[in-house]
């Protein structure tokens, strides 16, 4: 007893010690904390200054500080240095600077500083959130964050698209960390239900500038609105957006603009040697081979204007097999492709990656000696991404840009305005290789080749058309025969908006207008352009058999190949953020999709293409030149479509008018009248139409009569059903009772008739394929001695046919009475019918 009660008190005097030991440790950490904190208010207010170099002279948690030491991050790069300060005290910070100085430690450590000075845990929910505009740059960000954020105790996830959004929705709500791309992580606003922003505390926009811009505005006012106004808002790129309006969207609170290198003469990074190449058009492609093919101890990356064209180039280098590994990005490629040439081409020493902008923002592939820039970026920020695939931290590394004549003046120009040094080359004469003739011979082995590189065509040039600065971009300038020559085809695809440009001009004028109605017009730009791909046409040019059939079998057909291409590659739907992901299988939007990828609204129809007004009328002012089909249940504003016959209409708007009624129906039913026109299946009436039919009460009780006496047919209806349910029930039954019943007397009868039909005239096989065969022909046989008396379609003799077959299978077309086999079509035959023949045939009335 008294050794139990001695264990009983050293056990509490244990407990005891346990809780003190952790009283005490929390408060340490508490206090800990609390000097943590009040440093870093303190360099707030000094700045960043020279004592502070290394990483462990900033006041940052043990955890962070292991978690930089374990990644080899010792010392502070300029960014670091000079945002830090600000960022650690819970400033907001507009962070600029050139491509790799490295940003993203410059908000990550932060983002986690601020999360542990609060003692955020699992329990508190959502804490930061880091935005970035494509998939694979948030997949970089969050290994950055994995790998400093080790030590903490955080969780954090990645949510991208192109995943299943039911695993992501699962583990969604648990997080503290978010890395996002903004399509899918509203998304998740919208459906997700527990998902809870409310309390968010860090609010990160990884390439701001972007994210900003026309392409994701709709999505990021939307998510915005689901963020709390109280945060801290961390914006980094190195091409800084200073509009004030950005910055009001946001509510940023006295930001500290931190621009590193705004002062230097040199808006990229030191080690990067630039060149441009003035090249014409057509000598592209010979151009870009000729460097593959002597460079191919480098790691290159090739940009081009859209996913048509790398998928092009890609298949035909290949096929030249240039001695170099060959790569491919684009936004149409499956999310698990894109990762899986992501992670190869950063592993790799010596390749070339043929891609789109996808790969020009934020993206650090190790080691990159080229980037070449096949197609003329649309801006110089846009070249300053591309170009800083290269050279990034302190490596070192080369940029070459192709620059049509037309393109070449005004584009250094504005490189010069923006002190990106750039020199330009020529080529070493005798180096230059021409594949146009290969090119030609893929086109013709290959209808796929020929079909990729006809929309490669297309969309380069509709890239050129829809450039906004037409003073670099001038597509009346290209060579359009010659160009498609150098691809391998037989002619120039024809293009309906070349033709309507030169008529007029008058697209220049939309430079007038406000850049969100430009936007929107550009996009209705594209709807007229299309690739007419006349076969016909085509085909009565050509001349010899060996042209015809090639044209015949080119005529716009998706062949086997081609097909597994896109089903390989495509991601056949939206979201794109730029990351991919857009919806539908038209992808000739590639460019538009890529460069300015517009992330619209269920709610939101502005930007549509065609003509949403509804009042506009044709130049004479009388013919409406769109129609309402219908009002939009969420905005109550009309859904129109162009007022042409659809007979008229092409192919193209033909699938507008349909994905628009589509979208804008979501979540809808819709029915059409008579004259084809979509509406809702219940027609709203205002309130006020519906004070004029008459009195409340009176309409509350005709609608009580008048649903009362539906109710009342419908129970009657009911009731029949239910009736005749019951009576087929009882007549199978009967049916079943009286066939086992008859079946014991009719075996020895029947066990008679098969031995008489085996070694008669036919066999019993070939008897059953002729009863199959007699399709359509109801027989009905009698076997044994007894001739048939049939019902319901009159009597029946044993030889109908004149054959001794006989049917004795038992299935639910046949029913056996004694003697007897018919043969029934349920399917045909009313309920009463089969009633009474089921009677009949058990002897009853
Ligand atoms: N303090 C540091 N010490 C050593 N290496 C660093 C440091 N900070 C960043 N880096 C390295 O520099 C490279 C570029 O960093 P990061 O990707 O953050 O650049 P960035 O400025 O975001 O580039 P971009 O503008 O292209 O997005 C990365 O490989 C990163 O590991």
């Amino acid at each position: 007893m008294k050794k139990h009660g001695k264990g009983v008190q050293k056990t509490q005097a244990a407990v005891n010690n346990t809780t003190q030991r952790r009283q005490e440790k929390r408060q340490e950490e508490i206090k800990a904390i609390e000097e943590l904190s009040q440093r870093a208010l303190e360099l707030a207010k000094t700045g960043p200054t020279s004592e502070h170099k290394l990483f462990t002279d900033l006041p940052i948690s043990r955890p962070t500080q292991q978690g930089l030491e374990r990644a080899n991050f010792v010392e502070m790069t300029e960014i670091q240095h000079k945002t830090l300060p600000y960022a650690l005290a819970k400033r907001d910070v507009l962070g600029a600077a050139k491509t790799g100085s490295g940003k993203t430690l410059a908000f990550l450590i932060p983002a986690l500083e601020n999360l542990y000075r609060m003692r955020w845990t699992h329990m508190d929910g959502l804490g930061a959130l880091v935005i970035s505009p494509t998939r694979e740059l948030a997949m970089q960000i969050f290994e950055v964050l994995c790998k400093i954020g080790r030590f903490h105790k955080f969780s954090a996830g990645l949510i991208i698209g192109g995943k299943r959004v039911d695993e992501e929705k699962e583990i969604l709500t648990k997080m503290n960390i978010l890395v996002c791309t903004p399509g899918r992580l509203l998304q998740h606003m919208d459906e997700t239900v527990g998902f809870d922003c409310s309390f968010l505390q860090v609010l990160v926009l990884d390439e701001a500038d972007r994210i900003l811009d026309l392409g994701f505005r709709k999505t990021m006012n939307a998510i915005i609105a689901n963020l709390p106004k109280q945060r801290q808002t961390l914006l980094f790129s190195a091409t800084q957006t200073k509009s004030v309006k950005d910055l009001a969207r946001l509510s940023l609170e006295r930001p500290e603009y931190v621009g590193v290198h705004e002062k230097e003469k040199v808006s990229t990074p030191e080690r990067l040697a630039q060149y441009f190449m003035v090249v014409e058009l057509p000598k592209k492609l010979d151009m870009l081979f000729s460097f593959v093919k002597t460079h191919l101890r480098a790691k290159t990356i090739v940009f081009m204007s859209s996913g048509k064209q790398v998928r092009f180039v890609y298949e035909t280098f290949c096929k030249m097999q240039p001695g170099t590994p060959l790569l491919h990005l684009h936004g149409k490629q499956k999310q698990m492709m894109r990762v899986e040439i992501f992670e190869r081409f950063m592993r790799m020493n010596k390749a070339v990656l043929f891609c789109t902008d996808i790969a020009a923002r934020g993206l650090d592939f190790p080691a990159v000696d080229w980037v070449v820039q096949m197609d003329c970026p649309e801006d110089c920020d846009t070249y300053l991404h591309r170009v800083g695939r290269t050279a990034r931290y302190d490596a070192s590394g080369k940029g070459l840009m192709f620059l049509l004549p037309s393109e070449a003046s005004e584009m250094t120009q504005l490189m010069k305005s923006k002190n990106i040094p750039i020199k330009e080359i020529s080529p070493k004469s005798g180096k230059i290789m021409s594949v146009a003739q290969q090119m030609q011979h893929f086109c013709f082995q290959d209808p796929e080749i020929k079909y990729l590189g006809q929309r490669a065509f297309v969309t380069y040039v509709r890239s050129v058309f829809l450039q906004k600065n037409k003073k670099v971009f001038n597509v009346e300038a290209l060579p359009l025969e010659e160009y498609a020559e150098s691809l391998g085809l037989p002619g120039a695809p024809n293009i309906r908006f070349v033709k309507k440009s030169t008529k007029n001009e008058s697209y220049d004028l939309n430079n007038l207008l406000p850049p969100e109605e430009r936007e929107r017009l550009r996009k209705e730009n594209a709807a007229d352009i299309e690739m007419e791909n006349n076969a016909v046409a085509q085909a009565a040019k050509a001349k010899t058999k060996v042209e015809k059939m090639f044209a015949r079998k080119n005529a716009g057909v998706l062949a086997d190949h081609y097909q597994k291409l896109v089903e390989h590659e495509g991601d056949g739907h939206p979201a794109s953020d730029g990351d991919g992901g857009s919806s539908g299988d038209d992808d000739d939007n590639d460019f538009i999709t890529l460069k300015r990828a517009d992330h619209e609204l269920a709610d939101d129809n502005s930007d549509d293409e065609d003509i949403e007004n509804p009042a506009n009328v044709d130049s004479d002012g009388d013919t409406p030149v769109v129609k309402t089909i219908a009002i939009n249940p969420t905005t109550g504003l009309p859904i129109t479509i162009p007022n042409i016959p659809a007979d008229q209409m092409s192919k193209r708007q033909l699938r507008k008018v349909k994905e628009k009624i589509i979208k804008n129906t979501r979540n809808t039913k819709i029915v059409f009248d008579d004259d084809g026109n979509a509406r809702p299946v219940y027609d709203m009436k205002t309130e006020d139409s519906f004070r004029n039919e008459g009195s409340v009460d009176k309409l509350v009780s005709e609608f009580q009569e008048r649903t009362r006496s539906l109710m009342e047919e419908a129970d009657l209806d009911d009731v029949e059903v239910a009736r005749q349910k019951r009576r087929e029930k009882m007549l199978a039954r009967k049916i079943r009772e009286r066939e086992e019943m008859g079946m014991q007397s009719n075996r020895d009868e029947q066990v008679a008739v098969l031995g008489t039909v085996s070694s008669g005239e036919c066999s019993s096989d070939e008897d059953v394929d002729r009863g199959r065969n007699s399709a359509g022909r109801k027989e009905k046989r009698g076997y044994g001695s007894g001739s048939g008396s049939g019902s319901g379609s009159g009597s029946d003799s044993a030889s109908d046919s004149g054959s001794e077959s006989m049917d004795y299978r038992r299935g639910p077309q046949k029913r056996q009475n004694r003697g007897h086999v018919l043969e029934v079509d349920d399917s045909s035959m009313s309920l009463e019918d089969q009633e009474r023949l089921a009677l009949q045939l058990l002897g009853g009335n």
